[in-house]
């Protein structure tokens, strides 16, 4: 039996906090005793023991089994991923960390806005003996992009921060780098070109395939479900309420045209029933899931049409069996030994 589970989780920045909340969110709080503590236990689960770490680091440790998941960047996830060939990937999104792996370019370049520019640019350089050079710590991908626009004359110059400067002090012609808002691109006098997204990443779980596999096998029931269902619970239910409107008890046709403006408004398992009041008398009520920023727009309409009180409850788990399958299922079927054709 695999004990203690080990789970590497970010030890800072970007990925960090995001990773602590979900899990919290599903019931699994890690117990820190600092932020320069590296080790943590995680409440009511003594079989997971926290370690965090660089989210380069996760993925090596976790691709050699000295921890058995891992939370990551999809994008760390992809550069390494060809030395990786024991992690696999359990959930490419948890929900937050995104961002995007571009091609960018000096804003004073007014005539290189498309990957193909580059094609042309780059032939040039060769001609005049001078080397074109890309500052990224994305070697492996920026590699596989290039080649895809048939870019072949060019250098990497490998870099691990402030790349943005790079152009500026001509350490580099162009960088290949992270964004999400887009402001230290903006205020470094950098543009992104078109044809330039060499991936889109989001925080992802990675799990190292052979101890998942004996994870797997202690079932449904087992550690590795429970987390994964939990996480899977939480993730569903984000952003939806439970919207419960109540009417009656004049009963006429409220509750099924409440039902029908509900479900024709993006509404889902929109359920109505009978419920009685505190003088015995019947009323009616409509349940379903909305997304949160849009009740205030329903509630008049719903007022309208006869209810008398609506009310939206967070969801904190979600689990709908007409919905995706479970990751945990999903795992299952992609770790199960497959009868060679
Ligand atoms: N705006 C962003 N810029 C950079 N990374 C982001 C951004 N948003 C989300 N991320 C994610 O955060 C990860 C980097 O996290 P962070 O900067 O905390 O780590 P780091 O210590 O620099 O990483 P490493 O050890 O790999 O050098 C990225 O790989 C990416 O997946
Ligand atoms: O598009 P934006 O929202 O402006 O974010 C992008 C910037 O954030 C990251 O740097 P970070 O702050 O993590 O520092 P780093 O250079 O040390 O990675 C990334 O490398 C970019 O520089």
């Amino acid at each position: 039996m695999i004990d203690p589970i080990r789970i590497a989780l970010p030890s800072k920045g970007h990925l960090y906090e995001g990773a602590v909340d979900l899990l919290k969110a599903a019931g699994y709080k890690v117990r820190r005793a600092s932020d320069r503590q590296y080790e943590a236990t995680i409440g009511g689960h003594p079989r997971f023991h926290v370690v965090f770490m660089r989210p380069t680091d996760i993925v090596i440790q976790v691709q050699e089994g000295r921890c058995h998941l891992g939370v990551t960047g999809m994008d760390v996830f992809a550069e390494h991923q060809a030395e990786a060939t024991d992690a696999v990937v359990v959930e490419p999104d948890l929900g937050y960390g995104g961002c995007r792996l571009v091609v960018a370019v000096p804003e004073s370049w007014i005539d290189v806005t498309h990957m193909l520019d580059l094609v042309d640019l780059t032939t040039e350089f060769k001609a005049a003996g001078k080397a074109f050079r890309v500052s990224t710590k994305y070697g492996t991908l920026t590699q596989a992009h290039f080649r895809r626009w048939g870019i072949y004359h060019y250098q990497i110059i490998h870099s691990e921060g402030a790349l943005e400067l790079h152009p500026t002090l001509e350490i580099a012609d162009i960088i290949v780098d992270l964004t999400s808002s887009g402001t230290t691109l903006k205020d470094n006098r950098l543009r992104e070109i078109e044809g330039g997204k060499v991936l889109d990443s989001a925080a992802c779980l990675i799990g190292h395939a052979p101890t998942l596999r004996e994870l797997v096998a202690e079932g449904d029931t087992g550690p590795l479900a429970l987390l994964l269902d939990g996480l899977d619970g939480v993730r569903a239910s984000d952003g939806q309420l439970l919207l419960e409107v109540a009417g009656g008890p004049e009963e006429g046709h409220q509750a099924a045209a409440v039902a029908a403006y509900l479900a024709q408004h993006g509404a889902q398992h929109v359920v109505r029933g009978e419920v009685w009041d505190e003088r015995g008398r019947s009323c009616w009520r409509v349940t379903a899931l909305v997304a949160a920023g849009r009740l205030t727009s329903y509630q008049r309409e719903l007022m309208k049409l006869g209810a008398r009180r609506v009310v939206g409850l967070p969801t904190r788990f979600l689990f709908d069996a007409e919905g995706p399958p479970s990751t945990f299922d999903r795992l299952r079927e992609h770790l199960a030994p497959h009868p060679s054709r």
